[in-house]
This record gives structure tokens, C-alpha cells and sequence, in this order.
């Protein structure tokens, strides 16, 4: 591909990101490099004071980041990556380092001494190169850099300082901000790479890598597995200066005895017992890092390394994961990702069932043991919770340097998985939780029979813990559910198209008014009745949004058996899916003979492909096998044209949901 001949560089390698950082992922997702991601255990805990420059530090932290991650995963993982790449971001400002800020007042020191000054973020990042040998060694190579950019910040007052602090987006970013969302705000001017400021220059590491792939004969860029010995004998070291040149000089060797490190001899010996891989030779480990005395060489931009370190056999799986009649290990790791699918999901529903994100949120920091005894379980279980919701980038380490792990949400759960977020999926997670994760349960007999397995569920509930609860609470924890799943889809939906000229609309199963809110908002000029079961317009009071009020009523009735509210415009969201076919043809006829010409129909769906390969979200959605269908666009469109409805636009908008805009002939 012509814009990105560097990262094509890297297809079919395996590439890992030794980062939990979800902007780094995103950066370089974007870029269209394909990676793992090993978040590095590496505890950020360098003694600053040792180093004459705040990038050294930066500089020398990523390398440590990569170099834990390339040394860990040939034997906890069981593969050897072809290359690692670390980074670190830091903020300087006034003779100080800072990082992420450990609670909200060390939020408001760092922030407060950001206010009205110009200070210097720098990303140093580490590449790691690996390169099985044949004589049962990994052999390693490090290339290093920093990049600097300069970012101003408007004088700041109490309150905004206290209000950017309580949006909890300072808590995992360097300086205490973070210039691609509300800390975009903060910010007079910015002078150099802005997505360094993010935490990763893509500029410089596309350079870099052009160098390494395209300029450099000093790094052993084969593919995996071809031994190739580097530069000086099998334990040179070369370092690259600022513009790329490589120098020469003596190798530091890091090769140690067994017994340099007894916790990570344990674990090998853990793992040539427990694991397949026991086949696999391991001899020693390497415990030491790099030493100091690599951060005085370090030049100013660039550093590069290679060495020797780990004397691990990874040969024979490697020869094993290449050969005709073997499964890759990408086909391996994607099945495994399938199989232990249910596995993730289930954790997220009961870290959720439990609240613990909510709980976390207002009390970041807790160890496993607080943890469990909020929520009133086993310390032992609360561990495994948390570690995996951990693995699975919903919690992190709040401060890795502390001897107990102490967790807090990453942003994805402040986001969407605290109760009280504006875009919380707590209520559709709970749903899925105890609707649909019972229903697919019986999936073997729903493919038997062909039918929905909810009566079969409805029984069983009946027999077991949902008798306890009333009608009342089951009908509002799925409008919960309903209204949690609305509210993060709605706005792409109202958005999709200009309904100004619209100016009543009537939403055809709206439930809570969710759908109906966003519109109204999208559209001053709308106003919106949303026509519902009686059962569940009673429930409204429970999702008023007093914002909007005026403009959003509701209608109780069905649909498919009394007149429909007179209406500009009607919205079918998620709904014609679910429907019989017979019960699909009553509501487009009653919708088109209430409806005038000109009128509008907007339907929000998931539109199969047309050739009915994806997304696999429709696919396994059909899989509930609920009275009705998953349609492709075009047939979608041609069920409306039955009704006199011609399809005006369709929209994949690349969200949850997809959406046609029909108008009545
Ligand atoms: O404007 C922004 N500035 C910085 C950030 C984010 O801040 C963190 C920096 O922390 P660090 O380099 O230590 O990286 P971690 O997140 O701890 O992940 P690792 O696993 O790599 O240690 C980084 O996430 C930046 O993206 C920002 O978002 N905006």
C-alpha cells in the first residue's frame, strides 16, 4: 500500500504492543499496523534522580517496558514475538518528571503547575527486535528514541481545574491530561508531533523503522526463524545516533545463571510441567534489565541495541506453528479466543452484576481483599475477578509500584460500564446477562427445533430465583436493558440523515423514549410520540428526561392492532426484526395507510451483508431464533417498496445500528 510502505513492512510478523495504554492501541491500530497486545508488567519505578534528562528517563522506562514483555512471553506465552514495542510519555515542566497522577490532588498539583506555561511532553519508545537462534537462544535487538513536543496551557481557575479533574479523564495520563478530549480545552498552543502528546509519534517510528527495514544492515530483519547472526559476532552491540548511524562497540552481555532470578526459574518450571509446550527445552533465564549505564549512551534521539540474553529453546514450536500440516498460531489464538468467548463474558457480567465498576469509581484504588468486602464476596474469587476483568482491559493497576495490586476502571469502564455513565451499558449488560445468556444456553435445542428457547427459559425461571421477583421488576430490568442499548445507539440513528423537514415523528415501539429524546435533541424543530404497549408506557416516569419533555409524548396502544398516532415521520428501531413475517406486513400496511405521501419511515436495523457473510453480530443475533428475521438492506428495502415506501438512503454507519430513510410514495 502506497501510504503505509513501513507498516506493510511488518504484515505477517508477529508484532506485540507492550502497552495497556488504549491510545497507543488506537494510534497504531489506525495506522493499520496488526498487533498483540502484552501489556508490560514493568513497574514504572526507575530512580529519576539518576538521570541527567527527563527524555532519558522516558527513554529508558520503554525500554524496560519492551525488554519485560520480549523476555516474558517466549515462556508464559509460549511464543517468541518478532518484535516488541515499548513507550513511555511523561511531562515536563519546572526541573519535574510527572506521570499519571495517583489520586485527584496529585491531579491538581500536577495540573496546577501546567497552568498558564509552556512544558514538554516527551514519548520514549523502544523497539524491540527478536530473532530465535538455533543453539537454543533468543537473540535481541533494541532500537530507542524520544520525541519531544511542546504544549502551552491557559491560565486555569479553581473551578475548571476542579471540574477537569472530577470528568476522571487525568487519572491514567501523563501530566494529568489529555489533549485529545476534554484537556484539549486546557491547551493555548502545541509545538511538535500531537499525537507524541497522545503517547505514541507515529511520525518518528515510521522513520525508525524505515531504518531498521529499509536503510539499516546492522539489524536482522529476516523472517523468523532463519538464526542470523548479528553484526560482531553473535553479541554485538550497535547504537544509532540521532540521524540513524550506526555505531560500533564491545557488547554488554546479559546472560545469567539459573539462579539470577528464583521467581521467574519458578515459573518456568511452572510452565514446562503444566503446559503443552513442555517439550519445549528451557534452560535459564535472564533477570537483569538493562543498566545504567545504557542511559548515558543513549544519544539524543535515537539509541539502538542488540544483545544476546535468553537462553530459551523456542525452536521446535516455532518449526512447529510454520509447517503445511500444522495450525498457525493466529488460527490457534483466534479459536481459543472463541472458545473462551463465553468466558470473557461471563466475567464482564458479574464484575457488572456486582457493581464493581461503580465501586471503583468512586473508591479507585481498592485491593482485591476491599473489594470483597464491599461487594460481599470471596477475597479469593474477588482476586481472579478482578485480574481477569484486568487481562480483559476493563480494570487496571491503579499504582504498580505498590506491593498489593490495587485496581481501578481503565476508560473503557468509566465510560461504559460505571452504572451512571451518560452512555452506560450496565442495564443492556445485565439484560444480556440474564435474557439472552439463558436463552443461547440452549442453543443446541434452539437449532434442533428451530424455535426461541424463551418459554423453556420462562419455566425454568419460574422455578428458580426469578419467582421472587415481580412482573414489575422483571419488565423494568429489560427496559433497562432496552433503554441502555437505545441510549448509545440513538444518536448515530437521529443523526444519520437531515430530518428537519420532518416535524413530527412517531417512534413504533419506542420503549423508554430514548430513541425519541435523541431526536428531539438532533432535531429542535421535532417534536416526537412514542407509541407503545400500556405495560410499558406506564413505566415512562422511570426515564424522563425532563430536558426534552415537552416536545416527547407518549401514546399507549399496539401496533399491530389500534390506530396509530398521525405523524410526518415513523421510526422502526429494532423492531421489524423480531417480528413474524404476517405481524411485518399488518405493521407496514397500518404504517402506510396512516402515513400521507411524503411522509418518512426510518428504519434502524443491522443490515446483513448482501451476500449474508456479516456481521457476525446479526448472524449470531438470528441465532435467538425469535419469530422473525435478519434482512440484508436490500431486502429491507424491497419489504418497504411492498408497502409503497421507496427507499430514499441507506446508511451503514459504522455503529451498532444501520439505517434507511424510506419516504411513502
Ligand atoms: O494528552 C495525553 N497525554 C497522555 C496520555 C496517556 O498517558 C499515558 C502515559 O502513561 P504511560 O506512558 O506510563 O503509559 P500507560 O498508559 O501506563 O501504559 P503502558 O502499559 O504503556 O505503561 C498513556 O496511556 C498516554 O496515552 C493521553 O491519553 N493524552
Amino acid at each position: 500500500m502506497v501510504l503505509n510502505p513501513v507498516i506493510s513492512k511488518l504484515a505477517g510478523k508477529l508484532v506485540v504492543l507492550a502497552s495497556a495504554s488504549p491510545r497507543r492501541q488506537e494510534i497504531l491500530r489506525n495506522a493499520g499496523l496488526r498487533f498483540e497486545v502484552v501489556p508490560s508488567w514493568f513497574k514504572e519505578t526507575l530512580d529519576k534522580g539518576l538521570f541527567k534528562a527527563p527524555h532519558e528517563y522516558a527513554v529508558e522506562t520503554a525500554k524496560q517496558k519492551a525488554l519485560e514483555v520480549a523476555r516474558r512471553m517466549p515462556f508464559k506465552h509460549l511464543k517468541t514475538p518478532d518484535i516488541v514495542i515499548g513507550a513511555d510519555t511523561i511531562v515536563a515542566v519546572n526541573n519535574m518528571i510527572l506521570e499519571k497522577p495517583v489520586d485527584k490532588q496529585d491531579a491538581y498539583r500536577m495540573l496546577s503547575s501546567l497552568s498558564g506555561k509552556e512544558h514538554s511532553v516527551f514519548t520514549g519508545v523502544a523497539i524491540v527486535l527478536c530473532h530465535d537462534k538455533d543453539n537454543q537462544e533468543v537473540d535481541y535487538q533494541m532500537m530507542a528514541f524520544y520525541e519531544e513536543t511542546k504544549v502551552k496551557f491557559a491560565d486555569l481557575s479553581e473551578d475548571m481545574l476542579w471540574e477537569y479533574i472530577n470528568s476522571g479523564e487525568p487519572m491514567d495520563k501523563a501530566g494529568g491530561y489529555g489533549i485529545q478530549a476534554l484537556g484539549g480545552m486546557l491547551v493555548e498552543y502545541v509545538h511538535g508531533d500531537f499525537l507524541n502528546v497522545v503517547g505514541f509519534p507515529l511520525n518518528h517510528f515510521c522513520k525508525q523503522l524505515d531504518f531498521i527495514y529499509n536503510h539499516s544492515s546492522s539489524f536482522a530483519v529476516e523472517k523468523k526463524g532463519s538464526a542470523h547472526p548479528l553484526p560482531n559476532g553473535s553479541l554485538g552491540t550497535s547504537i544509532l545516533d540521532q540521524h540513524g548511524l550506526q555505531k560500533s562497540y564491545e557488547a554488554e552481555k546479559h546472560r545469567s545463571p539459573d539462579s539470577s532470578s528464583p521467581k521467574l526459574t519458578q515459573h518456568i518450571q511452572n510452565t514446562s510441567t503444566n503446559s503443552p509446550a513442555h517439550k519445549v527445552k528451557r534452560t535459564s533465564y535472564e533477570s537483569g534489565v538493562g543498566s545504567r549505564s545504557r542511559v548515558s549512551n543513549s544519544s539524543k534521539h535515537n539509541d539502538g541495541e542488540s544483545c544476546r540474553i535468553t537462553p530459551l529453546n523456542r525452536r521446535q514450536e516455532t518449526e512447529q506453528s510454520g509447517t503445511e500440516n500444522q495450525p498457525q498460531t493466529q488460527d490457534l489464538k483466534r479459536i481459543c479466543e472463541l472458545m473462551d468467548g463465553f468466558k470473557a463474558s461471563k466475567a464482564l457480567f458479574t464484575a457488572s452484576r456486582f457493581c464493581v465498576f461503580d465501586l471503583l469509581h468512586n473508591k479507585p484504588g481498592l485491593d482485591a481483599a476491599q473489594v470483597a468486602e464491599e461487594i460481599k464476596a470471596s477475597v479469593k474469587g474477588t482476586e481472579c475477578l478482578l485480574e481477569a476483568c484486568v487481562s480483559l482491559g476493563l480494570l487496571k493497576i491503579k499504582d504498580k509500584a505498590h506491593p498489593k495490586s490495587l485496581f481501578e476502571n481503565t476508560e473503557l469502564a468509566t465510560s461504559f460500564l460505571r452504572s451512571e455513565a451518560p452512555f452506560s451499558l450496565h442495564g443492556y449488560i445485565q439484560h444480556c446477562s440474564e435474557t439472552l445468556w439463558p436463552l443461547y444456553s440452549h442453543l443446541e435445542s434452539a437449532v434442533k427445533e428451530g424455535v426461541s428457547q424463551h418459554q423453556r427459559v420462562k419455566r425454568q425461571k419460574e422455578l428458580c430465583q426469578d419467582s421472587v421477583c415481580s412482573s414489575q421488576e422483571l419488565k423494568l430490568r429489560f427496559m433497562n436493558g432496552m433503554h441502555s442499548f437505545a441510549k448509545i445507539t440513538a444518536s448515530a440513528v437521529a443523526t444519520a440523515f437531515d430530518l428537519s423537514r420532518f416535524k413530527t415523528a412517531c417512534d413504533l415501539g419506542g420503549c423508554t423514549g430514548a430513541m425519541a429524546y435523541e431526536l428531539v435533541k438532533a432535531h429542535p424543530g421535532m417534536s416526537v410520540t412514542v407509541f407503545d404497549l400500556p405495560a410499558v408506557v406506564e413505566m415512562r416516569e422511570h426515564f424522563l428526561d425532563h430536558n426534552a419533555d415537552n416536545k416527547v409524548s407518549f401514546v399507549a396502544g399496539d401496533f399491530l392492532e389500534d390506530e396509530l398516532p398521525k405523524a410526518d415521520l415513523y421510526i422502526l428501531a429494532r423492531v421489524l426484526h423480531d417480528l413474524t413475517d404476517e405481524k411485518l406486513h399488518i405493521l407496514l400496511s397500518k404504517i402506510a395507510q396512516t402515513a400521507s405521501p411524503g411522509c418518512g419511515l426510518l428504519l434502524s436495523e443491522i443490515f446483513l451483508d448482501e451476500d449474508r457473510g456479516g456481521p457476525s453480530r446479526g448472524l449470531l443475533q438470528a441465532l435467538s431464533l425469535s419469530e422473525g428475521k435478519q434482512r440484508s438492506a436490500s431486502e429491507y428495502k424491497l419489504l418497504l417498496e411492498r408497502h409503497g415506501f421507496i427507499t430514499a438512503h441507506i446508511r451503514h454507519t459504522g455503529h451498532l445500528l444501520d439505517v434507511m430513510l424510506s419516504v411513502k410514495a
